[in-house]
Order: C-alpha cells, then sequence, then structure tokens
C-alpha cells in the first residue's frame, strides 16, 4: 500500500498537552502524533440506507468537536470519514440481505439511488448542524480493488481462506483477535446459519468476501467469485489508502468495538500493516435509556428535530455532554439546551451589537478574566475534550460579561477580546456559532427571518380580528394550514408551529 504523502512545513509543531482515552490502552494517554503538527483521523462513517437519526448526530458531533479542537490547537488534521454503500448485511454479520438492497426493494430503487439519495440527506443533516465536512469522503463501493488485494496480502500470509467462493479471515490464525475489546475468542458468538458455518473453518470466521447469491444485485468480479466484500474490509482498505501506516486516530461508536474494529485491526494487521495508534469511541445516544438505532425503530430524525430546534441547540444539547458519556434525549433535555444557548448567544450578539459605538480603550480587570477564562476552557478541552467543562468555562464567562455590560459602557479592545473569545471558543472549537456564509448559518438566518415574518403576519391578524374582520383572519389562518403553520389561540396571544 503507497504511502500518502503530506507536504512537511517544519515550523508546524504545536505541543499542545493533549491526553486523551485511548480505548485500547483502557486509559487517558498523553496523544503524540506519528508526524509532529500533523493528524491523520479516520472516522466510521454510516451505512447510507435511511436519513440519520440523533444517535449518529451524536458521533459526527462528538468528532467534529475533536477535529475542530486538534486544529485549534494548531494540529492539521486530515480527517477521513467513509460511507458504507454495500456489504453491511442486515444482521450485522456474514448473512442476510444486504441492507441497501433491501431498502432498495422497499422503495423500488436501485441499491445506488438508495445510497445516493441518503448520502445527500445525511450531507444535508450534517450541514445544519454545522459538521464540517471530511477531507476524504471515500466509498466502499469506489475502493474495491483496495478491499480485493489486502484480502490477496491476507491469503498470501496464511491468514484468511477461500471457501466456496468466499473468502473468510482465520481468526484461530491471529490469536491477537479481540485485543481492542479484550473478548476471548471462547466468549465470541457463534450465531450463523448451518450452510455458512459449513464453509468456515471456525464459525467465528468473518466474511473478507461474499459469494453473491443470484439474487443479490451489487456484485463484482473478483479472483474467487463474482461477490461483494465483507463488511469490515472497507475501513482497513480505506484508511490505509488515504492515511498511510500507523494513522493516528481512529473513531467510531461504543457498539462498533466487536465486531467491527476489531475485524478491522486483526485485517490490517494480520496483513502486515500498522494500524491506527490510538482508539476513541463515542457512547451512545439513548432515549428511556436504550440506545437509539435504526434497527429498534426507536429513533428521531435529524430532520424531524430540526422542525422543532434551531439546529444549534441540537448541537448544543450534544456538546453539553462528554463523548464518552451516554446522552439521554428527552423534552427537558432540549428545554434546557435552548435556555443554555440563548444565554450565550444572547451575550454575544450584545457584545457585538455594542462594538458598533463602543468607546475607546479597554477594562484590565474584565481582559484577565476573559483571559482566564480562555486558559480554563483550552485546559477542559485538552484533557480528553471535556466538553461539558468547556461549556462550563463559557458560562462562567457569560456570567462576568453580563456583569460588565450591566453595569455600563465597556471598552472596545475588551469587546472585541470577549467577542474573538466566543468566536474561536464557542463557534470554532465547539462550532455552536456558524460560520458566516456556511450552510447552518444560512439556515439559522432562515430561522429568524420567518420569526420575524411570523410576528407581522400574526400582528395582521390581530388587527383584522380587532376590527372584527374575522374572514380576513380566517382567510391568513388557513393560508398558513397551507403551508404547514398551525396557529393556535392561546391566553398570551396567537402561538404558531410548524
Ligand atoms: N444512538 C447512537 N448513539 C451514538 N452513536 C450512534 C448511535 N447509533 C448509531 N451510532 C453510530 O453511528 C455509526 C453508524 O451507525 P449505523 O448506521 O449502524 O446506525 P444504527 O442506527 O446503529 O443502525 P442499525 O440499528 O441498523 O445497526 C456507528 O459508528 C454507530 O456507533
Ligand atoms: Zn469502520
Amino acid at each position: 500500500m503507497t504511502q500518502p504523502t503530506i507536504t512537511q512545513d517544519t515550523a508546524r509543531q504545536p505541543n499542545p498537552n493533549i491526553t486523551l482515552y485511548d480505548t485500547m490502552q483502557r486509559q487517558k494517554v498523553p496523544f503524540v502524533p506519528g508526524t509532529p503538527g500533523y493528524v491523520g483521523m479516520y472516522l466510521c462513517g454510516p451505512t447510507v440506507y435511511s436519513d440519520a437519526h440523533l444517535g449518529h448526530a451524536k458521533k459526527e458531533v462528538a468528532f467534529d468537536v475533536i477535529r475542530r479542537a486538534l486544529t485549534h490547537f494548531g494540529y492539521q488534521v486530515r480527517y477521513v470519514s467513509n460511507i458504507t454503500d454495500v456489504g453491511h448485511l442486515l444482521n450485522d454479520a456474514d448473512e442476510g440481505e444486504d441492507k441497501l438492497q433491501a431498502r432498495a426493494r422497499l422503495e423500488q430503487l436501485e441499491p445506488m439511488e438508495v445510497a445516493d439519495k441518503y448520502f445527500w440527506s445525511f450531507f444535508r443533516d450534517m450541514d445544519a448542524l454545522n459538521v464540517l465536512r471530511p477531507s476524504i469522503n471515500p466509498r466502499a463501493t469506489g475502493h474495491i480493488q483496495e478491499q480485493i488485494k489486502l484480502i490477496e496480502e491476507l491469503i498470501e500470509k496464511g491468514h484468511a481462506y477461500e471457501s466456496a467462493g468466499s473468502v473468510y479471515f482465520d481468526v484461530r490464525s491471529w490469536p491477537e483477535y479481540g485485543k481492542l475489546s479484550g473478548r476471548k475468542l471462547d466468549d465470541q458468538e457463534e450465531g450463523t446459519r448451518e450452510a455458512v458455518r459449513d464453509e468456515k473453518r471456525d464459525p467465528r470466521d468473518f466474511a473478507l468476501w461474499k459469494k453473491a447469491e443470484p439474487e443479490h444485485l451489487m456484485r463484482w468480479d473478483s479472483p474467487w467469485s463474482v461477490g461483494f466484500p465483507g463488511w469490515h474490509i472497507e475501513c482497513s482498505a480505506m484508511s490505509l489508502k488515504y492515511l498511510g501506516e500507523g494513522f493516528d486516530i481512529h473513531g467510531g461508536g461504543l457498539d462498533l468495538q466487536f465486531p467491527h474494529h476489531e475485524a478491522e485491526i486483526a485485517q490490517a494487521e494480520a496483513a502486515g500493516h500498522h494500524f491506527a495508534r490510538y482508539w476513541m469511541h463515542n457512547n451512545m445516544l439513548t432515549i428511556g435509556g436504550e440506545k437509539m438505532s435504526k434497527s429498534k425503530g426507536n429513533f428521531t430524525t435529524i430532520q424531524d428535530i430540526l422542525k422543532k430546534y434551531d439546529p444549534m441547540v441540537v448541537r448544543f444539547l450534544l456538546v453539553s455532554s462528554h463523548y464518552r458519556s451516554v446522552t439521554e434525549m428527552n423534552e427537558e433535555a432540549f428545554a434546557s439546551a435552548a435556555n443554555g444557548y440563548r444565554r450565550l448567544s444572547e451575550t454575544l450578539h450584545e457584545i457585538e451589537r455594542r462594538l458598533k459605538d463602543a468607546p475607546a480603550g479597554s477594562d484590565t480587570a474584565l481582559d484577565s478574566k476573559i483571559a482566564a477564562r480562555v486558559t480554563e476552557f483550552e485546559d477542559a478541552m485538552r484533557d480528553d475534550f471535556n466538553t461539558p467543562k468547556a461549556v462550563a468555562s463559557l458560562f462562567g464567562l457569560t456570567g462576568e460579561l453580563n456583569t460588565a455590560l450591566n453595569a455600563g459602557p465597556v471598552g472596545r479592545d475588551t469587546l472585541e477580546r470577549a467577542r474573538d473569545a466566543y468566536r474561536s471558543l464557542g463557534g470554532d472549537v465547539l462550532g455552536l456559532f456558524a460560520e458566516t456564509g456556511s450552510a447552518a448559518s444560512v439556515a439559522q438566518d432562515d430561522a429568524s427571518v420567518i420569526d420575524a415574518l411570523m410576528d407581522l403576519v400574526l400582528k395582521a391578524r390581530q388587527n383584522y380580528r380587532l376590527q372584527k374582520q374575522y374572514a380576513e383572519a380566517d382567510e391568513l389562518r388557513e393560508t398558513l394550514g397551507k403551508a404547514g403553520i398551525t396557529v393556535e389561540d392561546t391566553k398570551d396571544g396567537a402561538r404558531w408551529k410548524r
């Protein structure tokens, strides 16, 4: 496998003393990238067969913040995240229908139409949540050759074997299998159908290549059969292709530790490659204590939640808990996130408003408070990306600034310092204040324009009613109804919702 090249800039020597929790070492360890100044990160991406849900958002936002923090601390980050568009079978193991093909049948589409439809919907949602696009976003179907080559290397080294046109990884030949999850081989589940078991030397062996059954639509030529790759091999092949030997960080959801990540490691290392140096896993977003998941059907799509909440409130909720903690989703959590986010953004907007005609000069006492909060925030992020602590520093800063703003005019230099702290920490690192012109900021701007227009419409309706022009008032309400907006009259006046 060729090593990707990076043009080295010898001046790039950040040393921010970051520690992170490495799942492999089961402890927090200092983070030292393989090439000073550069970080290569790989994140297991979505299987594109349905709209993304809030659980996916937790993972994407968690690693987006880690990427943004590494960039803030001076690293140049290459962020690779894949799209699984083949090989992920319905029961997550070596048998069953391909998830995309099953969906294609339901929607009467080609499997590749399903992949593209949900690929675009995934990025539309991630744009709204202000998740930066990956530097490289490889798709499994675009890397069949690379996967075949890796399988050939494994066969040559005696760690994989062909059986009835399929190829399996020989788990018994690789004693380290299980080292990430700490599972002993004998504890690992067997649970495969007889026919597949007969093809395997050991029921725990997993598929690298599968011969396609006649009804299987996605199929490619290979030295073994016309078939398709196993689910795990794409990540080993594509991460090594784009990030090279011994790349820095591999991320994904905790639920992928076994078997997916275990298999990724075995495939790469048994073929003689150096795989990821650090393993990071996000915990789950839960609902009623259970993992939100497509197959369980207990999910809320990002599109549905964005009909109710500002995308930045959703993002705020996600960054308010640590990536390694469980995030329980419920109405109260959203309500408190909406309050929290409002507090921060109102102060930022007040600072920006005051900057238009602020007096010259600075307030040194407030300057040092701002500097202390910036240090506190950065220290929290250096400590395994502790976003709840970082958010607490932003609240501390907000309290101090509000006190000063309420007390009277604040000098321009200090206001600029405060604004820069918000924009850099809350904006660039936590991704909460969308950069001007980004998709997330356009969505935010649209939401405020709609709010302003709806205020006007409701005032006009109120005027009609006061003048007893009920037909006109009702017509307004009906027209809004056709546009999906309902108006409710409460004792505090008219309210609207979409
Ligand atoms: N509830 C969740 N919380 C955090 N991460 C999640 C959650 N659900 C899925 N992920 C992560 O998103 C990635 C892709 O997940 P996947 O497409 O398999 O979703 P899923 O809902 O778990 O699907 P399925 O139920 O079909 O397995 C994985 O890394 C997974 O860990
Ligand atoms: Zn993966």
